[in-house]
């Protein structure tokens, strides 16, 4: 099997990509996301879920990676080292990975923060930093990474990248000045590594968003036979938010773990079509969104999903009335999913469409120009069949963490992301007859 990749807008021939390639180039050339040519279809193949039910979750991820890198590009004994390497058992401090709590009022709280920095993004980073690390020493080519963060992305990948401890592979973080929280501002400022540089700027979460596509796509940032690959030496920069396919291809793994434990929590039949579990996702960049979504469009019995985001509310306008209009980063108590750039977005209306990529192209032109996308009623309609959305206050978030406190069976003290989640679940009205799975995990 064959896995190639194609941008989101189309600007790429149709199977130009390689997973390498798109791995390095973040963007595609054609400022669109890069998107797998196909997606497997799961329920096809015969005896899928039990399989999967009886996977650790290292070798989960190795089999869903599979089905999008080929062989010819890493054999099996190296991919499945580069997944036991991200998840070894001493990294993450519960055997089960992600331990799923019943809080009552039929809410599930998956919890995703029992990795090495306490936050779901060591899932996604730990692959992504050793797949790249693997590629940098099979091409002797040294790569600097570079991140934007509103404090959870950031502190995984230094600690990953540390963890790789790769000569050829340095990271270059930027996190907004006195907005993310003390803690994770700790844990990527104090990090003794030569490996790691942290620099702080002036203005809201995802200010950085832009310089750093445009340094990606104007410099000899990886792309197709010119990346790390068959480049004749130098340096090359990477992006490693979650506009890199690499991101949201490992993060579906945690909603295929989330689904198959939850459906034998509920004595489901795993892969049983006509039994939906709907899951609620604090949203910021859409990147575990998209993963969640992806899932879903292969066949994983995932219901309706759901978003909680703060007043920094874009995902929120435009599922709720078609308005994907950027607006200025306000500060918040809930600071990780301060985004008004979530670029995913892009990746989630081309699956909406059906993979229309000059429909996807022109929308995402409109945005990049004017910052400013309208959805026609036929879009929105669609949109809104599969997505759901919350915008809630600090209040309400205050008022979610301390309810959930009161009222749950232990005490359930859930960290301010969270809590956004629980609260958009809460204003939804979906705990009444919907079983329901957030997540939890940033501090
Ligand atoms: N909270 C995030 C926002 C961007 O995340 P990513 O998933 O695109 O890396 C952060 O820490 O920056």
């Amino acid at each position: 099997m064959q896995q190639r990749y194609k941008s989101t807008r189309g600007g790429t021939a149709q199977d130009d990509y390689s997973f390498e390639d798109a791995l390095f180039s973040g963007y595609a050339p054609d400022g669109g996301l890069f998107v797998p040519v196909s997606l497997p279809s799961i329920n096809r193949e015969k005896d899928q879920y039990s399989l999967w039910s009886n996977m650790t979750f290292p070798e989960l991820a190795y089999d869903v990676l599979r089905k999008f890198i080929s062989p010819t590009e890493i054999d099996d004994a190296n991919l499945k080292s580069i997944c036991d390497k991200s998840f070894p058992l001493d990294a993450f401090d519960e055997e089960c990975y992600i331990p799923i709590k019943d809080v009552g009022s039929s809410l599930h709280i998956a919890e995703l923060f029992h990795g090495p920095t306490f936050c779901f993004k060591d899932f996604g980073m730990r692959p992504v930093i050793n797949l790249l690390s693997y590629f940098a020493e099979l091409r002797s080519r040294p790569i600097t990474l570079l991140v934007s963060t509103t404090g959870d992305t950031g502190p995984a990948a230094v600690h990953a990248v540390n963890d790789a401890s790769n000569p050829l592979l340095t990271i270059l973080v930027h996190y907004p000045h006195g907005q993310i929280s003390d803690f994770q501002r700790k844990q990527l400022t104090t990090l003794q590594s030569n490996y790691v540089k942290v620099a702080s700027f002036e203005g809201g979460g995802d200010d950085m968003d832009w310089p750093i596509k445009e340094t990606l796509l104007s410099s000899k940032s990886g792309g197709k036979d010119s990346g790390v690959g068959a480049a004749e030496g130098g340096r090359l920069f990477c992006g490693i938010n979650s506009y890199n396919i690499g991101r949201p291809l490992v993060q579906m793994t945690l909603f295929i773990w989330i689904y198959l434990r939850m459906a034998e929590k509920l004595g489901l039949s795993p892969g049983d079509e006509n039994s939906l579990i709907d899951m609620v996702l604090p949203t910021g960049a859409m990147g575990n969104l998209t993963g969640a979504y992806m899932a879903k469009q292969m066949g994983v019995p995932i219901g309706k999903l759901y978003c909680g985001v703060n007043i920094n509310d874009i995902t929120h306008r435009v599922i709720d009335r078609g308005e994907f209009h950027q607006q200025k980063i306000e500060k918040t108590l809930s600071e990780a999913l301060n985004v008004e750039v979530p670029y995913n977005f892009e990746r989630i209306l081309f699956y909406l469409t059906g993979g229309n990529e000059s429909l996807v192209k022109g929308w995402m032109e409109t945005m990049d120009k004017t910052q400013q996308l309208t959805l026609n009623e036929l879009w929105l309609k669609r949109l809104q069949q599969d997505f759901q959305s919350a915008s809630i206050t600090d209040d309400e978030m205050c008022n979610a963490l301390r309810e959930t406190y009161e009222s749950s069976f232990e005490h359930y003290l859930c960290d301010p992301h969270t809590a956004v989640a629980v609260a958009a679940a809460k204003k939804l009205g979906v705990f009444v007859s919907m079983k329901v799975v957030a997540e939890e995990g940033h501090i």
